[in-house]
């Protein structure tokens, strides 16, 4: 498996307002690499956070894009993914529409009524007792045949992500506007690191839009 975590911030490394709105950070030649990424992926991740906060589609939207996949024999769409503890993705939620399959990853806090409500418009997958224990939930992904992994956000997941050393790639787009707030979210958030921080190795930059694009590998 391999996971490549995408995202765009400010200049000064926030991923939205403290609204937690969706701000379009990336301009038109940064959504475009955007969907190009999400064509060549198995699977587009989010947290439930995001979900809620913005309701993406997580559909790759240009059509000769789709095309390309069917060509190579993949379906014409990526799966997508929310990563839920608690079962709070809506069931009117645009990412489980039928234009592309969804899995949801659940942890054992998420009730009964709520499992059987996405159950009709969703693959569940039960990893974590509290939260979703994401070794597990991506190892089962793998079990599905979903290999190449796209993590769209937000912050609390991507922190999560590295924490648990899933993270294979970095690519950031920063954008030349200013957010700031401290409640508003950046790239990774949760408890943070103190100690033992994960490496970076730049592997790439470039001019895009109005802003730059950085792609590092995550250092084993
Ligand atoms: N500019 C960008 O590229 C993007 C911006 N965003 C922004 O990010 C914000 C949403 O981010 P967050 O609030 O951080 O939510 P998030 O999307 O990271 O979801 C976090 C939620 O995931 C669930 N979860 C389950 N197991 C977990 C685990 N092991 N680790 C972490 N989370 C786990 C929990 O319910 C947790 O509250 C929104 O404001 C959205 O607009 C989101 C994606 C991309
Ligand atoms: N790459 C990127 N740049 C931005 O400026 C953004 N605000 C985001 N947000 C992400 O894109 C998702 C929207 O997906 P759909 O267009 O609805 O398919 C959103 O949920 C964030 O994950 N990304």
């Amino acid at each position: 498996m391999h996971v490549v975590v995408n995202a765009a911030t400010s200049a000064d490394g926030k991923l939205s307002s403290r609204r937690r709105e969706q701000i379009a950070i990336s301009g038109e030649e940064d959504f475009a690499r955007v969907d190009r990424l999400r064509a060549d992926s198995d699977a587009v991740v989010v947290g439930v956070g995001t979900v809620v906060a913005d309701d993406p589609r997580l559909t790759v939207k240009d059509e000769s894009l789709c095309e390309d996949r069917l060509e190579r024999g993949a379906p014409e769409q990526p799966a997508r993914v929310v990563i839920d503890s608690k079962g709070r993705t809506p069931t009117d939620a645009a990412v489980l529409s039928d234009a592309a399959p969804t899995y949801v990853c659940l942890s054992e806090a998420a009730p009964v009524d709520t499992r059987m409500d996405l159950a009709d418009h969703a693959e569940l997958v039960t990893a974590g007792d509290d939260r979703v224990d994401l070794l597990r939930a991506f190892a089962a992904l793998q079990e599905q045949g979903l290999e190449r992994i796209m993590v769209e956000g937000g912050g609390e997941l991507i922190f999560s992500l590295f924490e648990v050393g899933l993270v294979d790639e970095l690519r950031l787009f920063v954008g030349s506007t200013i957010i700031g707030g401290r409640d508003a979210p950046t790239l990774a958030d949760g408890t943070g690191f103190v100690e033992e921080f994960p490496l970076l190795e730049l592997e790439r930059v470039e001019r895009l839009d109005d802003g730059a694009l950085l792609q590092w590998t995550v250092k084993s």
